[in-house]
């Protein structure tokens, strides 16, 4: 497994910080970093803005797991703490595996709670969707499609005309 859609997104403490650290910790594997929005919070209303971002990372000898271990490895490192009775709450770092490409290109498709791929819920948040969109205008969700046209869904209007680009904060240049 190669190629992977990485989500990142922090709403405690310095949130820039977390996002950063993150794209330090990937490495040599971040091969593209898109730009930093600020998004309300999505399935949880009652917590601070998010900054979202998301990394299109490669390396020849990561499996898909390896890209889970490495998403926690980097939640793990920026303090991340799960309140189990907030599934969507506050957090300092969460990375989220968003979709895997093979060796051959081919994505992956899996149903393990441990690790689905694509993730579960990708199709659904702007904030995952737009900033790839940025990065790959003719992306798509594999087993959803087209990336502009999922964000063109109606369900998704309200949180892609309240997310705002703030390109005072790069991330550029961190990988
Ligand atoms: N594609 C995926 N990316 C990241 N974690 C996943 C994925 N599929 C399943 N999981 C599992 O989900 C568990 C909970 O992850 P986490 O606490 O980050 O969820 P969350 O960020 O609160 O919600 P969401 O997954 O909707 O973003 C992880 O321990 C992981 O094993
Ligand atoms: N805007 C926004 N909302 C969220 C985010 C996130 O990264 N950005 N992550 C969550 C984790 O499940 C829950 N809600």
């Amino acid at each position: 497994m190669s190629r992977a859609v990485l989500s990142i997104g922090s709403n405690l403490g310095d949130r820039l910080a977390h996002l950063r650290a993150a794209v330090t910790l990937l490495g040599g594997s971040a091969r593209q970093v898109s730009g930093v929005y600020e998004t309300p919070p999505w399935g949880d209303p009652d917590q601070p803005a998010y900054l979202n971002a998301v990394v299109i990372a490669q390396d020849p000898a990561a499996t898909a797991h390896d890209w889970l271990e490495r998403a926690r490895a980097c939640e793990t490192a920026e303090g991340r703490e799960r309140d189990p009775a907030r599934r969507f709450g506050p957090r300092t770092l969460d990375v989220d595996v968003i979709t895997v490409w093979d060796a051959d290109g081919r994505p992956v498709f899996r149903d393990d709670p441990e690790l689905t791929l694509p993730h579960p819920r990708a199709h659904l948040r702007a904030f995952v969707l737009r900033p790839w969109l940025d990065l790959r205008p003719d992306g798509a969700l594999p087993g959803h499609g087209p990336l502009a046209a999922l964000l063109a869904a109606p369900g998704l209007a309200a949180d892609v005309a309240a997310m705002t680009s703030r390109p005072d904060l790069s991330l550029e240049s961190m990988g």
